[in-house]
Protein backbone atom coordinates (compact mmCIF):
# COMPACT_ATOMS: atom_id res chain seq x y z
CA UNK A 1 0.00 0.00 0.00
CA UNK A 2 0.80 2.99 -1.07
CA UNK A 3 -0.38 6.44 -0.28
CA UNK A 4 0.20 9.77 -2.33
CA UNK A 5 0.20 12.92 -1.06
CA UNK A 6 0.32 16.81 -2.22
CA UNK A 7 1.94 18.97 0.06
CA UNK A 8 1.29 22.86 -0.49
CA UNK A 9 3.94 25.37 -1.82
CA UNK A 10 3.15 28.95 -1.35
CA UNK A 11 1.81 30.33 1.75
CA UNK A 12 0.94 27.44 3.40
CA UNK A 13 4.71 26.39 3.17
CA UNK A 14 5.89 30.11 4.20
CA UNK A 15 7.47 29.83 7.87
CA UNK A 16 5.58 33.23 8.75
CA UNK A 17 2.14 31.96 7.58
CA UNK A 18 1.74 27.90 7.25
CA UNK A 19 4.56 26.12 7.66
CA UNK A 20 3.20 22.68 6.55
CA UNK A 21 6.57 21.33 6.57
CA UNK A 22 7.55 22.11 10.48
CA UNK A 23 4.13 20.67 11.36
CA UNK A 24 5.68 17.29 9.81
CA UNK A 25 8.22 17.58 11.63
CA UNK A 26 5.93 17.79 14.83
CA UNK A 27 4.27 15.13 13.98
CA UNK A 28 7.09 13.14 14.07
CA UNK A 29 7.92 12.68 10.20
CA UNK A 30 11.03 12.89 8.79
CA UNK A 31 10.36 15.20 6.02
CA UNK A 32 13.51 15.96 3.04
CA UNK A 33 12.94 18.07 0.33
CA UNK A 34 10.03 20.51 1.61
CA UNK A 35 12.45 23.02 3.75
CA UNK A 36 10.53 26.36 3.20
CA UNK A 37 11.69 28.10 0.43
CA UNK A 38 13.89 25.29 -0.63
CA UNK A 39 10.98 22.63 -1.93
CA UNK A 40 11.26 20.03 -4.24
CA UNK A 41 8.74 18.60 -6.29
CA UNK A 42 8.98 15.08 -4.86
CA UNK A 43 9.47 15.43 -1.30
CA UNK A 44 10.67 12.34 1.11
CA UNK A 45 8.99 11.12 4.05
CA UNK A 46 12.03 9.15 5.35
CA UNK A 47 10.53 7.46 8.22
CA UNK A 48 7.41 6.33 6.27
CA UNK A 49 7.85 3.81 3.22
CA UNK A 50 3.88 4.14 2.80
CA UNK A 51 3.97 8.15 1.94
CA UNK A 52 4.78 9.28 -1.72
CA UNK A 53 4.89 13.16 -1.08
CA UNK A 54 4.68 15.79 -4.33
CA UNK A 55 4.86 19.04 -4.01
CA UNK A 56 1.30 20.85 -5.20
CA UNK A 57 0.03 24.54 -5.89
CA UNK A 58 -3.10 25.07 -3.36
CA UNK A 59 -4.84 26.13 -6.66
CA UNK A 60 -4.20 23.01 -9.03
CA UNK A 61 -4.54 20.37 -6.16
CA UNK A 62 -8.17 20.17 -6.40
CA UNK A 63 -7.92 19.20 -9.78
CA UNK A 64 -5.28 16.64 -8.80
CA UNK A 65 -7.31 15.14 -5.98
CA UNK A 66 -10.60 14.76 -8.24
CA UNK A 67 -8.50 13.27 -10.93
CA UNK A 68 -6.98 10.74 -8.54
CA UNK A 69 -3.16 12.09 -9.57
CA UNK A 70 -2.74 12.48 -5.19
CA UNK A 71 -4.53 10.62 -3.42
CA UNK A 72 -5.42 13.01 -0.27
CA UNK A 73 -3.46 16.78 -0.21
CA UNK A 74 -3.46 19.53 2.11
CA UNK A 75 -5.15 22.50 1.39
CA UNK A 76 -7.16 26.03 1.68
CA UNK A 77 -10.35 25.40 2.01
CA UNK A 78 -10.80 28.40 -0.68
CA UNK A 79 -9.24 26.26 -3.24
CA UNK A 80 -12.16 23.11 -2.47
CA UNK A 81 -14.55 25.19 -2.39
CA UNK A 82 -13.64 27.27 -5.81
CA UNK A 83 -13.02 23.89 -7.80
CA UNK A 84 -16.49 22.45 -6.51
CA UNK A 85 -18.53 25.53 -7.37
CA UNK A 86 -19.54 23.52 -10.59
CA UNK A 87 -19.22 19.98 -9.49
CA UNK A 88 -20.00 19.35 -6.18
CA UNK A 89 -18.38 15.47 -4.89
CA UNK A 90 -15.44 13.79 -5.71
CA UNK A 91 -13.36 15.73 -2.70
CA UNK A 92 -14.12 14.61 1.28
CA UNK A 93 -12.41 16.60 4.48
CA UNK A 94 -10.70 14.24 6.18
CA UNK A 95 -10.34 17.23 8.79
CA UNK A 96 -9.63 20.49 9.43
CA UNK A 97 -5.71 21.74 10.24
CA UNK A 98 -6.63 24.76 12.24
CA UNK A 99 -3.92 26.68 10.42
CA UNK A 100 -3.56 29.33 7.57
CA UNK A 101 -6.44 30.85 8.17
CA UNK A 102 -8.01 33.48 5.96
CA UNK A 103 -10.78 35.25 4.49
CA UNK A 104 -11.89 35.74 1.51
CA UNK A 105 -13.66 39.17 0.80
CA UNK A 106 -14.41 42.01 -1.60
CA UNK A 107 -12.67 44.76 -1.49
CA UNK A 108 -12.69 48.62 -3.13
CA UNK A 109 -10.97 51.73 -2.91
CA UNK A 110 -10.97 53.48 0.27
CA UNK A 111 -12.51 56.34 -0.51
CA UNK A 112 -15.56 54.51 -2.47
CA UNK A 113 -18.78 55.76 -0.87
CA UNK A 114 -20.18 52.24 -0.88
CA UNK A 115 -20.62 50.30 2.28
CA UNK A 116 -21.96 46.82 0.65
CA UNK A 117 -22.17 45.30 -2.09
CA UNK A 118 -25.41 45.64 -2.61
CA UNK A 119 -25.00 49.17 -2.64
CA UNK A 120 -22.15 49.34 -5.03
CA UNK A 121 -24.28 47.59 -8.00
CA UNK A 122 -27.66 49.92 -7.52
CA UNK A 123 -25.33 53.30 -7.23
CA UNK A 124 -23.51 51.83 -10.34
CA UNK A 125 -26.68 50.90 -12.05
CA UNK A 126 -26.68 53.38 -15.06
CA UNK A 127 -22.97 53.06 -15.76
CA UNK A 128 -22.18 52.81 -19.13
CA UNK A 129 -18.76 50.96 -19.14
CA UNK A 130 -18.40 47.40 -17.55
CA UNK A 131 -18.10 46.84 -14.09
CA UNK A 132 -14.71 45.41 -13.59
CA UNK A 133 -13.56 42.62 -10.77
CA UNK A 134 -10.27 40.72 -10.92
CA UNK A 135 -9.85 37.52 -8.83
CA UNK A 136 -7.75 34.47 -8.66
CA UNK A 137 -11.46 32.88 -7.35
CA UNK A 138 -13.29 33.41 -10.14
CA UNK A 139 -15.76 30.32 -9.55
CA UNK A 140 -16.75 31.33 -5.71
CA UNK A 141 -16.82 35.40 -7.02
CA UNK A 142 -19.45 34.78 -9.61
CA UNK A 143 -21.71 32.53 -7.40
CA UNK A 144 -21.45 35.62 -4.64
CA UNK A 145 -22.36 38.02 -7.16
CA UNK A 146 -25.16 36.11 -8.63
CA UNK A 147 -26.77 35.51 -5.04
CA UNK A 148 -26.49 39.33 -4.24
CA UNK A 149 -29.77 41.25 -3.86
CA UNK A 150 -28.56 44.78 -5.49
CA UNK A 151 -27.30 42.24 -8.48
CA UNK A 152 -30.40 41.10 -8.80
CA UNK A 153 -32.32 44.50 -8.48
CA UNK A 154 -29.99 45.47 -11.75
CA UNK A 155 -29.14 42.57 -13.81
CA UNK A 156 -31.77 39.98 -12.82
CA UNK A 157 -30.36 36.19 -13.27
CA UNK A 158 -28.20 37.28 -16.38
CA UNK A 159 -24.80 35.36 -15.31
CA UNK A 160 -21.89 38.08 -15.58
CA UNK A 161 -19.11 37.27 -17.42
CA UNK A 162 -16.19 35.80 -16.47
CA UNK A 163 -12.41 35.17 -18.53
CA UNK A 164 -9.82 33.21 -17.26
CA UNK A 165 -7.30 34.07 -20.09
CA UNK A 166 -8.62 33.07 -23.13
CA UNK A 167 -11.64 31.31 -21.83
CA UNK A 168 -14.99 33.54 -21.81
CA UNK A 169 -18.29 32.62 -20.28
CA UNK A 170 -21.60 34.19 -18.83
CA UNK A 171 -23.75 36.90 -21.08
CA UNK A 172 -24.03 40.11 -18.61
CA UNK A 173 -20.35 41.97 -20.51
CA UNK A 174 -21.85 45.13 -17.90
CA UNK A 175 -19.79 42.80 -15.09
CA UNK A 176 -17.30 41.28 -16.01
CA UNK A 177 -14.61 38.79 -13.65
CA UNK A 178 -11.51 38.61 -14.95
CA UNK A 179 -9.22 35.73 -13.78
CA UNK A 180 -5.85 37.38 -11.77
CA UNK A 181 -2.76 34.99 -10.92
CA UNK A 182 -1.46 37.10 -8.02
CA UNK A 183 -0.85 40.48 -6.96
CA UNK A 184 -4.63 40.90 -7.07
CA UNK A 185 -5.15 43.93 -4.65
CA UNK A 186 -3.04 46.03 -7.53
CA UNK A 187 -5.62 46.02 -10.35
CA UNK A 188 -7.66 48.76 -8.28
CA UNK A 189 -4.68 51.13 -8.80
CA UNK A 190 -5.21 49.96 -12.89
CA UNK A 191 -8.77 50.46 -12.98
CA UNK A 192 -10.67 48.12 -11.49
CA UNK A 193 -13.79 48.27 -9.93
CA UNK A 194 -13.91 46.11 -6.95
CA UNK A 195 -11.35 42.60 -6.14
CA UNK A 196 -11.96 39.55 -4.51
CA UNK A 197 -9.06 38.25 -3.03
CA UNK A 198 -7.72 36.35 0.67
CA UNK A 199 -7.00 38.20 3.38
CA UNK A 200 -5.01 37.03 6.55
CA UNK A 201 -3.60 40.12 8.91
CA UNK A 202 -5.15 42.74 6.24
CA UNK A 203 -2.00 44.57 5.75
CA UNK A 204 -1.69 43.83 1.87
CA UNK A 205 -5.34 45.57 1.17
CA UNK A 206 -3.97 48.22 3.61
CA UNK A 207 -1.06 49.02 1.78
CA UNK A 208 -3.20 49.03 -1.47
CA UNK A 209 -5.18 51.42 -0.34
CA UNK A 210 -8.46 49.04 -0.37
CA UNK A 211 -10.84 48.41 2.39
CA UNK A 212 -13.75 45.40 2.40
CA UNK A 213 -16.79 45.22 1.54
CA UNK A 214 -17.68 41.89 2.47
CA UNK A 215 -16.29 38.19 3.52
CA UNK A 216 -17.34 35.46 1.46
CA UNK A 217 -15.88 32.72 3.34
CA UNK A 218 -13.26 31.94 5.85
CA UNK A 219 -10.96 29.48 4.89
CA UNK A 220 -7.93 27.35 7.18
CA UNK A 221 -5.84 24.37 5.90
CA UNK A 222 -6.96 21.08 6.17
CA UNK A 223 -6.43 16.98 4.83
CA UNK A 224 -8.79 16.42 1.87
CA UNK A 225 -9.32 13.56 -0.22
CA UNK A 226 -9.70 12.24 -3.50
CA UNK A 227 -11.46 9.74 -5.33
CA UNK A 228 -8.64 7.16 -5.08
CA UNK A 229 -8.46 7.70 -1.41
CA UNK A 230 -10.79 4.43 -0.48
CA UNK A 231 -10.47 1.32 1.88
CA UNK A 232 -6.95 1.06 3.17
CA UNK A 233 -5.91 4.27 1.67
CA UNK A 234 -8.36 6.02 3.51
CA UNK A 235 -7.28 4.12 7.17
CA UNK A 236 -3.85 5.70 6.26
CA UNK A 237 -5.40 9.06 5.80
CA UNK A 238 -6.73 9.00 8.77
CA UNK A 239 -4.10 7.72 10.94
CA UNK A 240 -1.50 10.80 9.07
CA UNK A 241 -4.51 13.24 10.16
CA UNK A 242 -4.63 11.95 13.72
CA UNK A 243 -0.64 12.62 13.72
CA UNK A 244 -0.87 16.01 12.18
CA UNK A 245 -4.02 16.83 14.29
CA UNK A 246 -2.18 16.31 17.37
CA UNK A 247 0.91 18.56 16.46
CA UNK A 248 -1.32 21.14 15.55
CA UNK A 249 -3.31 21.25 18.86
CA UNK A 250 -0.07 20.88 20.48
CA UNK A 251 1.62 23.99 19.41
CA UNK A 252 -1.45 25.23 21.49
CA UNK A 253 -0.03 24.18 24.94
CA UNK A 254 3.10 23.73 27.65
CA UNK A 255 4.04 21.48 29.43
CA UNK A 256 4.63 22.42 32.79
CA UNK A 257 6.18 21.48 36.04
CA UNK A 258 6.88 22.78 39.17
CA UNK A 259 7.09 21.87 42.84
CA UNK A 260 5.45 22.88 46.30
CA UNK A 261 5.76 21.98 49.73
CA UNK A 262 3.58 18.38 50.63
CA UNK A 263 1.26 19.66 52.98
CA UNK A 264 -0.28 22.23 49.79
CA UNK A 265 0.00 19.60 46.99
CA UNK A 266 -3.49 18.88 47.33
CA UNK A 267 -4.71 22.38 47.56
CA UNK A 268 -2.72 23.89 44.91
CA UNK A 269 -4.25 20.93 42.77
CA UNK A 270 -7.51 21.36 43.53
CA UNK A 271 -6.51 25.26 42.49
CA UNK A 272 -5.51 24.29 39.19
CA UNK A 273 -8.45 22.03 38.42
CA UNK A 274 -11.04 24.85 39.74
CA UNK A 275 -9.40 27.16 37.24
CA UNK A 276 -8.99 24.53 34.23
CA UNK A 277 -5.29 25.09 34.58
CA UNK A 278 -4.69 21.41 33.08
CA UNK A 279 -6.42 18.83 30.87
CA UNK A 280 -7.79 16.30 33.05
CA UNK A 281 -6.15 16.51 36.57
CA UNK A 282 -2.14 17.66 37.32
CA UNK A 283 -0.21 14.30 37.95
CA UNK A 284 1.34 14.73 41.31
CA UNK A 285 4.85 13.04 41.98
CA UNK A 286 5.45 13.54 45.49
CA UNK A 287 8.97 13.65 47.14
CA UNK A 288 10.05 13.55 50.95
CA UNK A 289 9.11 17.77 51.55
CA UNK A 290 8.37 19.08 47.97
CA UNK A 291 5.84 17.27 45.33
CA UNK A 292 6.27 17.92 41.80
CA UNK A 293 3.26 19.04 39.88
CA UNK A 294 2.37 18.59 35.94
CA UNK A 295 -0.18 20.22 33.81
CA UNK A 296 -0.68 20.37 30.13
CA UNK A 297 -1.81 24.23 30.06
CA UNK A 298 -3.40 26.17 27.18
CA UNK A 299 -0.31 28.74 25.85
CA UNK A 300 -2.80 31.55 26.72
CA UNK A 301 -3.52 30.70 30.21
CA UNK A 302 -0.26 30.11 31.30
CA UNK A 303 0.90 33.65 32.66
CA UNK A 304 -2.18 33.54 35.07
CA UNK A 305 -1.84 30.16 36.25
CA UNK A 306 1.76 31.36 37.30
CA UNK A 307 0.86 34.51 38.68
CA UNK A 308 -1.62 32.01 40.42
CA UNK A 309 1.57 29.28 41.56
CA UNK A 310 3.27 31.94 42.83
CA UNK A 311 0.91 32.74 45.63
CA UNK A 312 1.15 29.08 47.09
CA UNK A 313 5.17 29.62 46.64
CA UNK A 314 6.21 27.10 43.98
CA UNK A 315 9.30 26.85 42.98
CA UNK A 316 11.50 25.42 40.10
CA UNK A 317 8.90 25.81 37.32
CA UNK A 318 9.72 24.70 34.20
CA UNK A 319 8.00 24.90 30.87
CA UNK A 320 8.29 23.07 27.98
CA UNK A 321 7.26 22.74 24.51
CA UNK A 322 4.15 19.81 23.35
CA UNK A 323 5.45 17.85 20.26
CA UNK A 324 2.05 16.01 19.73
CA UNK A 325 -1.37 16.40 21.98
CA UNK A 326 -4.09 13.73 21.14
CA UNK A 327 -6.98 14.48 23.62
N1 LIG B 1 -1.21 35.40 4.22
C1 LIG B 1 -1.64 34.15 4.31
N2 LIG B 1 -1.52 33.47 5.45
C2 LIG B 1 -1.95 32.18 5.55
N3 LIG B 1 -2.51 31.50 4.50
C3 LIG B 1 -2.63 32.15 3.36
C4 LIG B 1 -2.21 33.50 3.19
N4 LIG B 1 -2.44 33.88 1.94
C5 LIG B 1 -3.00 32.82 1.33
N5 LIG B 1 -3.13 31.79 2.19
C6 LIG B 1 -3.72 30.48 1.92
O1 LIG B 1 -2.79 29.74 1.18
C7 LIG B 1 -3.42 29.05 0.11
C8 LIG B 1 -2.78 29.46 -1.18
O2 LIG B 1 -2.95 30.86 -1.34
P1 LIG B 1 -2.69 31.63 -2.70
O3 LIG B 1 -3.53 31.06 -3.73
O4 LIG B 1 -2.82 33.09 -2.43
O5 LIG B 1 -1.28 31.23 -3.09
P2 LIG B 1 0.08 31.61 -2.43
O6 LIG B 1 0.24 30.76 -1.23
O7 LIG B 1 0.15 33.08 -2.25
O8 LIG B 1 1.05 31.11 -3.54
P3 LIG B 1 1.36 31.78 -4.96
O9 LIG B 1 2.37 32.83 -4.65
O10 LIG B 1 1.84 30.60 -5.72
O11 LIG B 1 0.08 32.37 -5.51
C9 LIG B 1 -4.90 29.41 0.18
O12 LIG B 1 -5.64 28.36 0.73
C10 LIG B 1 -4.94 30.65 1.03
O13 LIG B 1 -6.14 30.75 1.78
O1 LIG C 1 -3.72 39.96 4.65
P1 LIG C 1 -2.28 39.65 4.42
O2 LIG C 1 -1.57 39.19 5.66
O3 LIG C 1 -1.56 40.77 3.73
O4 LIG C 1 -2.19 38.35 3.48
C1 LIG C 1 -2.96 38.19 2.32
C2 LIG C 1 -2.14 38.20 1.09
O5 LIG C 1 -1.25 37.08 1.10
C3 LIG C 1 -1.40 36.37 -0.14
O6 LIG C 1 -0.63 36.94 -1.14
P2 LIG C 1 0.90 36.70 -1.39
O7 LIG C 1 1.71 37.66 -0.58
O8 LIG C 1 1.24 35.25 -1.17
O9 LIG C 1 1.05 37.09 -2.91
P3 LIG C 1 0.05 36.81 -4.12
O10 LIG C 1 -1.05 37.85 -3.99
O11 LIG C 1 0.89 37.04 -5.32
O12 LIG C 1 -0.48 35.40 -4.02
C4 LIG C 1 -2.85 36.61 -0.51
O13 LIG C 1 -3.09 36.38 -1.89
C5 LIG C 1 -3.08 38.05 -0.10
O14 LIG C 1 -2.74 38.95 -1.11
Amino acid sequence: MEIVIGLPKGSLNNVNRGNTYQLFKDAGYEVRGYEPGNESYEINIANDEEIKAFLTRPQSTPVELNRGMVDIAIVGEDWVKEESVSHEGGITKIGDLDYGQTRLIVAVPVDSPYFSLSEFFRLNKDRKTPILCFTEYPNLTRKHIMENDGYKEVFGDSIPLVQVRGLVDGENDMVQIINSDGATEVYIAKGADLIVDNTQTGSSLKKAGLVELETIMHSSAGLYAGVSCVDEKMEKAKMIFEQLYGATTARKYFDVKFNVNNDIALVVSDFLVDNGYCSDEPTINSGSKFSQINVLIEKNKFPEMLNGIKKYNASSVVRNDVKQYVK
